[in-house]
């Protein structure tokens, strides 16, 4: 269409683009890396439809992938327009996705069997399904994929990420959180916005964030397993509200589980949500242990699912781009909203100041204390501390390019216990540590003052420099 009086098109320049044709059942593969932008859209002439990872492509309309590798999957066969160089790009005929769709069929039959159900009954609670597997074999494609099939069935599932090392969903790196999504996931931007200060054209979904600090779950067992209770709690009193997540159920997202080792992580996270169906993809030996621990466990089914063959490693300067990348979009934005954060001062001996750090306690520091416990205690008593506060004399420029929690508790009188627990209003990034001064200037998304809540700061995301 073009623009009245402007003999501007709003078109793509198709002589400088590629069509690309899919087949039925086929997938169109591509990558772009961070500093490249491509362009895709259905031909408007081609009868077909197209997915981008569940979610329904609209004819004609163009979508703009930045630093990703995807894949747009049709059902009934269509054409493509690329505009821009993917660094790959191919048709593949081999994909799991029949074997995705069945599992949604099957969750679909739990869903109708809880709606059935009176909203108090035991059976009004949907399936909740665990994804695992070890990393980059597809649990957050197989999540999305998910939740985008019950978003098009009229579903509200909530969807729990538990992956506090990788992207974040709806948040930043390092954090863990829920949210119940209504309406249609942004096909560009992996699961779409959090509410910021600035209209989207996607309706933004509003999550429960946790800011855990820890690159991997073992890094901090204890801190991780108290979080994960708490957000259990929360998404369970949630859903006691919304009949119609409820009916529909949990799909939770997980950080690579390969070994025996994740074991005990894995039953911990089964038992605080409930889960009633585990989903192993990428290891036959992780899927024969699951069905063993859980023999024993009648509501919960271990199912073992393919891995795409589009897949791919992203090696770590890729993953720490894409980290890097959420952390900046945070702050500034993207090219479809540029968002300009406040430089802002905080001063060290403001009374309404307090830092709170994550203890890097790994297990295998929580091993060699316990071999030091007094003769009769058991662990039970041992008290690993997960936050400490910081006096104004420890902050220096070691904080320099990370990011801190604004937490939901007033920084007077929150403890350890309070801080250790709460749940994250925002976040703000440390540009510069004046240790002379006792102060720093923070990026905040917000106007204004700092507000006066605990700031919990820890070791992930790594420093990054913004700019
Ligand atoms: N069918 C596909 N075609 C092309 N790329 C794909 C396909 N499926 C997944 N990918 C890509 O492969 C990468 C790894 O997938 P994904 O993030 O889902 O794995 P994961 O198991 O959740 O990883 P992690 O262990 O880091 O959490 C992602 O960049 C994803 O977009």
């Amino acid at each position: 269409m073009a623009l009245p009086g402007l003999d501007i098109s709003d078109s793509i320049d198709t002589a400088a683009s590629l069509e690309r044709e899919i087949k039925p059942f086929q997938e169109f593969r591509f990558e772009v890396a961070p500093t490249n932008t491509v362009t895709i859209k259905i031909k408007t002439e081609s009868p077909g439809t197209a997915e981008l990872f569940g979610t329904e492509l609209s004819r004609g309309t163009p979508y703009t992938f930045t630093g990703c590798k995807s894949a747009i999957y049709s059902w009934t066969g269509c054409t493509l327009i690329i505009e821009g160089s993917p660094s790959v790009e191919y048709i593949a005929e081999e994909t799991p996705m029949s074997t995705y769709l069945n599992l949604h069929i099957a969750l679909e039959k739990l869903r109708f069997a809880a709606s059935d159900c009176p909203p108090t009954a035991d059976g009004a609670q949907g399936p909740r399904i665990l994804l695992i597997g070890p990393p980059d074999v597809g649990k957050t494609t197989l999540c999305k994929i998910l939740t985008g099939y019950s978003i098009r069935q009229g579903r509200k599932p909530m969807v729990i990420n538990l992956d506090n090392g990788g992207e974040g969903i709806l948040s930043v790196p390092g954090t863990i959180s829920a949210a119940s999504f209504g309406s249609v996931m942004d096909v560009e931007d992996g699961f779409g916005n959090s509410p910021m200060s600035a209209p989207s054209a996607i309706p933004v979904k509003l999550p429960l964030v946790y800011y855990s600090g820890l690159e991997t779950p073992e890094s901090g067992a204890a801190r991780y397993k108290k979080l994960v209770t708490r957000m259990s709690v929360a998404v369970n009193s949630r859903l006691e509200e919304d009949i119609e997540s409820k009916n529909t159920g949990l799909i939770i997202d997980t950080p690579s589980f390969e070994n025996q080792a994740n074991g005990d992580l894995i039953s911990y996270i089964v038992a605080e949500f409930s889960v009633t169906a585990i989903a192993v993809l990428g290891s036959e030996r992780l899927y024969n242990t699951m069905l063993k621990s859980f023999a024993t466990s009648p509501g919960v089914t271990v199912v073992k699912l393919p891995t795409s063959g589009g897949c791919v490693d992203r090696d770590p300067p890729f993953k720490k781009a894409c980290r890097d990348a959420a952390v900046k979009k945070y702050f500034f934005g993207d090219e479809k909203c540029t968002l300009s954060p406040y430089t802002v001062t905080v001063e060290f001996d403001s009374p309404t100041f307090a830092l709170w750090e994550v203890v890097d306690s790994t297990i295998a520091d929580a091993k060699t204390n316990l071999s030091f416990l007094p003769i009769g205690e058991d662990e039970s008593s041992l008290q690993l501390e997960e936050v400490k506060r910081l006096s104004p004399g420890d902050i220096d420029s070691r904080f320099e390019n990370l990011i801190v929690a604004v937490l939901q508790v007033d920084a007077k009188d929150a403890g350890a216990k309070e801080v250790g627990e709460s749940a994250v209003l925002g976040f703000l990034y440390v540009q510069e540590v004046d240790e002379k001064a006792r102060r720093m200037k923070v990026l905040s998304p917000v106007p204004g003052r700092v507000p006066a809540k605990a700031l919990l700061v820890g070791k992930w995301p790594e420093g990054m420099f913004l700019t």
